[in-house]
């Protein structure tokens, strides 16, 4: 009998990415890439999904009981994030797929940038940095851009996981805050003598925090978690900071909360409906506004895409990945 062709699986990298990545992938696999990073319509995305065993996406393609049945071959879906709101985790499972994220390699990076965030809302950067550009800037006066305080405030944490604990330490540690923090589940109390921090209630974190950052996963039950009536909890000088995921502020409810000055400022990186951004956030100076980069720096980035890239090559050469979110019972049979 005649052996059978050697065919290599085939994946789809459907976002433009380090081009180094991508030749790594070519080593295992039929590749299909979108070196123009191509703005796919869903159908084209399906389309281009075809015979393909593995994906590796961005966290904005969503991967549903639909697109997973007109998508036979597919086996892995890959995501280049830490959070995979975009995976149907239900579907994935019905249908054996087993999805992954990568968690980890960018934890450090995105509480620097939670940092940052709230330092520049605090200490009013970038609105200073406006009025400066401007020309406006004449003379010095003992209350230019009087911001708030962050060393030595209670630091509030919505969402304890790994970027809640770095956040926590950079607090504690770093600029001497009092940290509480509120999560689905408490932390053991190894973790929080680590982090120094303190469980408290939603209620007391919002009343008693001084500054409050979200990085809890987006989910149904997290919906505008904060909205009009949390921010009328927040102190009248408290900084908001949400490198979480849009959706999970009601970002209506937030400008017109900064728009009253309900609270002091905001700093944010996610936005609901992203890349558009809710007018009425355009339109008030106190919130520093940036476009879904936490974990943007090269180095994150790269292991980021690269953790994505191993766990296709781990699964469909040795069948485990590195990093999934589910456990299908049943895997979908390979081709
Ligand atoms: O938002 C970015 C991520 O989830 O990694």
């Amino acid at each position: 009998m005649p052996d059978r062709p050697h065919t290599r699986p085939a994946v789809l990298v459907a976002r433009a990415i380090f081009p180094e990545t991508v030749q790594r992938l070519r080593a295992h696999f039929d590749v299909e890439d979108n070196p123009d990073d191509v703005e796919w319509s869903r159908e084209e995305l399906i389309q281009r999904l075809q015979g393909k065993a593995g994906a590796l996406l961005t966290g904005t393609q969503r991967i549903d009981d639909e697109l997973l049945r007109a998508c036979p071959q597919l086996r892995i879906v890959a995501n280049m994030t830490v959070g995979f709101n975009n995976f149907d985790l239900a579907a994935l499972d019905a249908h054996g797929v087993v999805g992954t994220n990568t968690p980890d390699v960018l934890t450090e990076t995105t509480a620097d940038f939670g940092f940052a965030l709230l330092l520049a809302a605090a200490r009013r950067v970038t609105e200073s940095e406006r009025y400066l550009r401007a020309g406006c800037w004449t003379r010095w006066s003992y209350d230019l851009f009087a911001g708030a305080e962050v060393h030595g405030t209670t630091l509030g944490i919505l969402g304890m996981g790994r970027i809640g604990q770095a956040i926590a330490r950079r607090g504690a540690h770093g600029f001497g805050m009092r940290v509480l923090y509120h999560n689905r589940t408490r932390l053991d109390a190894r973790i929080e003598a680590e982090c120094r921090a303190t469980y408290v209630s939603k209620d007391e974190l919002l009343q008693a925090s001084d500054h409050l950052v979200l990085v809890l996963p987006y989910t149904p039950q997290n919906h505008h978690i904060i909205g009009a009536a949390e921010l009328a909890q927040m102190k009248p000088t408290a900084v908001l900071v949400n490198i979480a995921r849009g959706g999970i502020v009601d970002d209506a409810a937030l400008a017109d909360a900064l728009r009253t000055r309900r609270i002091a400022a905001a700093g944010l990186d996610v936005f609901e409906g992203e890349p558009a951004v809710h007018p009425g956030l355009l339109e008030v100076p106190n919130v520093v506004l940036t476009p879904h980069i936490a974990s943007a720096t090269v180095r994150t980035r790269r292991a980021m895409a690269d953790l994505a890239a191993d766990n296709l090559i781990a699964f469909l050469t040795e069948g485990r990945a590195l990093t999934p979110v589910n456990a299908p019972a049943v895997l979908r049979a390979g081709s």
